[in-house]
């Protein structure tokens, strides 16, 4: 019966959405009377689970599983969910797992909700708040099936240190060969850079910057505050930055706790996918830019000022807090 939660990692160590994810689960579980089970694949220490209210690992080891096959990872999902008699089973909304949770759903004949964004209102009948329409607006959606599988927002719940240890057991389900029929010959990975999936800090620049000679501020803010670059879709397409950094409806979305938009308008198409980060933050010379509608903080002014600025003083604050 316990809340089965899938725990992503890479290279062998846990992403911070699995220790969300556990720390979400732990008090569905609560709620349910119940414990919580985490399935993990090729991770390395799992204890760190267990601060997060996790109170068994399922741990499993494959080589055949060393890069993410959603129809593989959702069979192992699934034969862990049967193994603890799970009525609730949550997933990140991670690309991998947003591609493995309706597999899991489907195998498991269970109702399936993306984007849930907080506890469940109610347990019976069961209850969630989900973002929806490019997070304008939230939606209720009750799952009445016997199995409920649902994919928590990034950052929509944080993280909650529990008291606890987890229980590690070694799981070996059984694997299909029929799911391995692509072979990956090869993965390249971005090194020393901290991607938007995984930042807590987004910094992007838009059309304002006026050319891409100018991005080095941007670098520079990015990088005084530990963050991942990012930029809107017209700075992509004229080739002022790789597409890997749009972001918005048409690009990838950011949930980050702070969001720092310059010298970008605010289109819908651009909120749509950025909206749902904590603290966003505007730079923009007009004073009636959209964007300054959806912001928490904002700042009028030229970013070729305003930037330099920021970064010099966030340098000073971080010297003197060294
Ligand atoms: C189907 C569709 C999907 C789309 N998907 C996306 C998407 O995923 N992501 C996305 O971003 N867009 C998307 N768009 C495009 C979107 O509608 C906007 O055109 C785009 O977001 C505008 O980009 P921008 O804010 O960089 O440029 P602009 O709209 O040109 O804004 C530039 C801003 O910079 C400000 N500025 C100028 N100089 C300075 C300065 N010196 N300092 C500070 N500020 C300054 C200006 O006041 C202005 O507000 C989509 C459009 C469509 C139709």
């Amino acid at each position: 019966m316990s809340v089965l939660i899938y725990a992503e990692s890479a290279e062998g160590k846990f992403k911070k959405v699995a220790l969300e994810l556990a720390s979400y689960a732990k008090k569905v579980a609560e709620s349910l009377g119940t414990t919580v089970t985490a399935v993990t694949v090729n991770a390395s220490d799992v204890s760190e689970l267990g601060k997060y209210g996790v109170d068994k690992v399922l741990k499993v080891t494959n080589d055949k599983l060393a890069t993410f096959n959603a129809k593989a990872y959702a069979d192992v999902i699934k034969q862990a969910a049967q193994k603890e008699g799970s009525k609730v089973v949550v997933l990140s909304s991670t690309t991998d797992s947003l591609y493995a949770a309706p597999i899991v759903a489907v195998a498991l004949n269970a109702g399936f909700a993306t984007n849930v964004v907080a506890l469940p209102e109610s347990t019976s009948p069961f209850v969630v708040k989900r973002n929806s329409f490019s997070t304008k607006a939230f939606s209720h959606t009750e799952l009445t099936t016997d199995v409920k599988v649902i994919a928590l927002a990034k950052n929509s719940f944080g993280l909650v240190e529990a008291a606890g240890a987890a229980a590690a057991e070694d799981f070996a389900p059984s694997l299909n060969d029929a799911d391995f029929s692509l072979k990956v010959e090869g993965v390249e990975k971005v090194s020393g850079k901290v991607t938007i999936a995984d930042a807590d800090v987004v910094v992007s620049g838009g059309r304002g910057l006026k050319g891409p000679e100018n991005w080095k501020m941007i670098e520079d803010l990015a990088e005084v505050l530990g963050g991942a670059l990012a930029c809107s879709k017209p700075v992509s397409d004229l080739g002022w930055r790789s597409h890997e950094e749009h972001v918005g409806q048409t690009g990838k979305p950011v949930a980050a706790n702070l969001y720092i938009a310059v010298g970008i308008s605010g289109a819908i198409q651009h909120i749509a996918g950025v909206n749902s980060s904590k603290v966003k933050v505007a730079i923009n010379t007009d004073a009636e830019a959209p964007f300054f509608k959806v912001a928490d903080y904002g700042i009028v002014g030229d970013a070729f000022q305003v930037v330099p600025q920021l970064v010099e003083k966030l340098k000073e604050f971080k010297a003197k807090n060294a």
